[in-house]
């Protein structure tokens, strides 16, 4: 039979770091962050949606779009995040489906989707099982404003775009507490795949 896991949490709250480790042990992970930048590449139709509706101020010099720019645009305000979210994520469920089939037809059994905002967006649909990578909101805004050299306020208005991360945790089929070492997650980690019967 074939599995599909997503990952999910928060921001910041260790799900890279946990795909990362399910990728070293073989795994295809498919990740919504990166298929996002990659259906807003010059050229692509997310892209030309993007400079209609937000205007040529939000592109660099060399016509890619201001990430940066952009961000700090849509986490101030919920109407232009969710314009933005109406933009990319149909390019980014198709990619990802893509990508999905791709690695069934390799033969492969089980394949992953790291989608960060699977609760908000109702994409519990994509997946027969989840895995919260969990930490508490204190530590949360630590790494976030450490990892991205936000402000106090920037790291908040990121964190409160989501649903809480206490919310996601209770939803969850399994929870790693990713507040610990590396280690310790990692530990976590192959107790969950192996409960799953996925190692
Ligand atoms: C706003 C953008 C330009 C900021 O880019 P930036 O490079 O700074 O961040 P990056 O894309 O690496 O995202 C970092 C994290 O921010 C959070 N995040 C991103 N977009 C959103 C959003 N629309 N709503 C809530 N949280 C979000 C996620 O936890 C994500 O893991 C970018 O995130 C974007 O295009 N977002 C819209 C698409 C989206 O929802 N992506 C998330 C997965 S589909
Ligand atoms: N167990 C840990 N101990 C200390 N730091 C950690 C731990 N796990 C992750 N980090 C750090 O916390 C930050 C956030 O982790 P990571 O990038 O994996 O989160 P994420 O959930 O993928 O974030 P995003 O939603 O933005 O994609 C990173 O700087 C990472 O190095």
């Amino acid at each position: 039979m074939l599995l599909v896991i997503g990952i999910t949490g928060s921001i910041a709250t260790g799900k890279s770091t946990v795909s990362k480790m399910i990728k070293e042990l073989g795994f295809t992970v498919v990740d919504a962050d990166v298929a996002a930048r990659v259906v807003v590449e010059p050229g692509e139709e997310a892209y030309q949606k993007i400079v209609e509706h937000f205007g040529k101020e939000i592109l660099l010099a060399n016509g890619e779009i201001d990430r940066k720019k952009l961000g700090d645009l849509v986490f101030q305000n919920e109407k232009k995040r969710l314009l933005l979210n109406s933009i990319v994520h149909p390019a980014v469920r198709k990619k990802m489906n893509e990508e999905k089939e791709l690695a069934f037809r390799r033969g492969e059994k089980v394949v992953f989707l790291d989608i960060p905002l699977l609760y908000e967006s109702n994409l519990t649909y994509m997946v027969d099982k989840v895995l919260v990578v969990y930490v508490d909101q204190p530590t949360q805004l630590e790494r976030l404003m450490n990892r991205n050299h936000l402000t106090k306020e920037e790291a908040l208005a990121r964190i409160t775009s989501q649903l809480s991360i206490e919310q996601k945790r209770e939803r969850a089929d399994a929870v790693i507490d990713n507040r610990g070492t590396i280690e310790q997650t990692k530990t976590q980690l192959l107790s969950v795949l192996k409960d799953w019967k996925i190692l």
